[in-house]
């Protein structure tokens, strides 16, 4: 399947989140997508009725592996909203925490055995992300704009998204991942492109002046700003050719979410050719080394041997309009919703180079799992 009309949903309520199958809360603004004129499990599909003018927007998701069916609409129409998402606070069902998929102990395993490739003398991998998740229970439905109303007010930018991700086949019909990224994948406006990786972490802390200390050891540590240099060299690769302009500071700086310190580099340029658009951009740079590892095809591979499929973890969430504009982010800090609204499986992952050590890694995949667990009013 590439393109499919879709008749009109019988599911019309104003508040039902198929006539809603998008939004991405951002601190500079809110993009809502209302009904649906068209879907598409190709990405490359969705990206040429964009550019040849038959869709007038796509907005959804891509899978982190670029091989599988994206998540992807034209919608009825884009609106866009001055400053982040408000919408409407309300409760949460009962939630309860169940398994988490693998175990912690499989976990320092996967990073163990990780390791050892990282350590072999014959050894090409510098770096793998490993992900770890956590499957949830409602008593009842719970909706993904309750999730999401409660992540944009926790979050200081009040970022926040919700996706319908029927688009990818009916594997996905009904299920929604609903999340509060702090990582911009890739921005157009006109001919200016920016992104914001972040890769290395830290936890934050609840005092003061120790957390002022954690991210000041965070930027000081050699072995995060290797892991965080990965990530901005295969920016650069990847978008130097669409790029008349790159501007990348030379070190990066630290950036703070309620849960974590990361290390984050602002990179700004000018696009070549406006033909290029912000889905066509993120096509281009999507796996980074932030979500997958360096070099990119070892790394994957390593990743599917290790942890399956990831479905749209750790890939992109974003919109892009008639004029090739738009904003995708990484697709982190993020749960998945099934069609009964009543099982919500979240998943975290962590940069593992040579210098890492286990046990820390399982601690950063806890505290990044934080996010959405305090989304849900669950403590972990
Ligand atoms: C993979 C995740 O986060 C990514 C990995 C990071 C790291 O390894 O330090 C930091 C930010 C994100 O790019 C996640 O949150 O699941």
């Amino acid at each position: 399947m590439e393109s499919t009309a879709v008749a009109e949903s019988a599911d019309i309520g104003a508040d039902s989140p198929s006539s809603t199958p998008f939004i991405l809360s951002r601190p500079h603004g809110t993009v809502v997508a209302v009904g649906t004129r068209a879907q598409y499990d190709s990405t490359l599909a969705a990206a040429e009725a964009l550019r040849d003018g038959r869709a007038t927007a796509i907005v959804g998701a891509l899978p982190f592996d670029p091989e599988h069916p994206s998540a992807l609409v034209t919608p009825q129409s884009l609106k866009h909203e001055s400053g982040s998402w408000n919408g409407e606070y309300r409760e949460l069902p009962r939630i309860r925490i169940g398994p988490a998929a693998p175990t912690e102990a499989e976990h320092v395993a996967r990073v163990e055995a990780a390791l050892r490739e990282l350590h072999s003398p014959d050894n090409t991998l510098e770096k793998v992300v490993l992900a770890r998740s956590l499957t949830l229970h409602a008593d009842e439905r719970l909706h993904p704009h309750a999730l999401l109303a409660r992540l944009v007010a926790h979050d200081q930018g009040g970022n926040g998204f919700s996706v319908a991700l029927g688009a990818a086949g009916d594997a996905w019909s009904g299920k929604h991942l609903v999340g509060s990224s702090p990582e911009v994948l890739i921005r157009r406006r006109g001919d200016a492109v920016s992104c914001h990786p972040l890769a290395g972490s830290a936890p934050r802390r609840s005092d003061p002046e120790s957390d002022r200390r954690t991210g000041e050891g965070l930027a000081a540590s050699e072995k995060n700003l290797r892991e965080h240099a990965l990530v901005v060299d295969a920016l650069r690769a990847s978008l130097a050719p669409l790029c008349t302009e790159l501007d990348i500071p030379d070190s990066p700086s630290l950036t703070r979410t309620p849960h974590l310190w990361h290390l984050g580099t602002p990179v700004s340029g000018r696009l070549r050719d406006r033909s290029v658009t912000a889905l066509d951009l993120a096509v281009a740079v999507h796996p980074t080394p932030a979500v997958c590892g360096t070099p990119t095809d070892a790394a994957r591979r390593l990743i599917a041997e290790l942890e399956g499929d990831r479905g749209f973890y750790a890939g992109a969430v974003g919109w892009t309009d008639s004029d090739g504009d738009g904003e995708w982010m990484v697709g982190i800090r993020c749960a998945e919703i099934d069609a009964r609204g009543t099982t919500i499986v979240a998943h975290a992952g962590g940069g593992i180079v040579a210098a890492s050590d286990p046990h820390d890694e399982l601690a950063e995949t806890t505290t990044k799992l934080g996010t959405i667990l305090a989304g849900l009013g669950v403590e972990p």
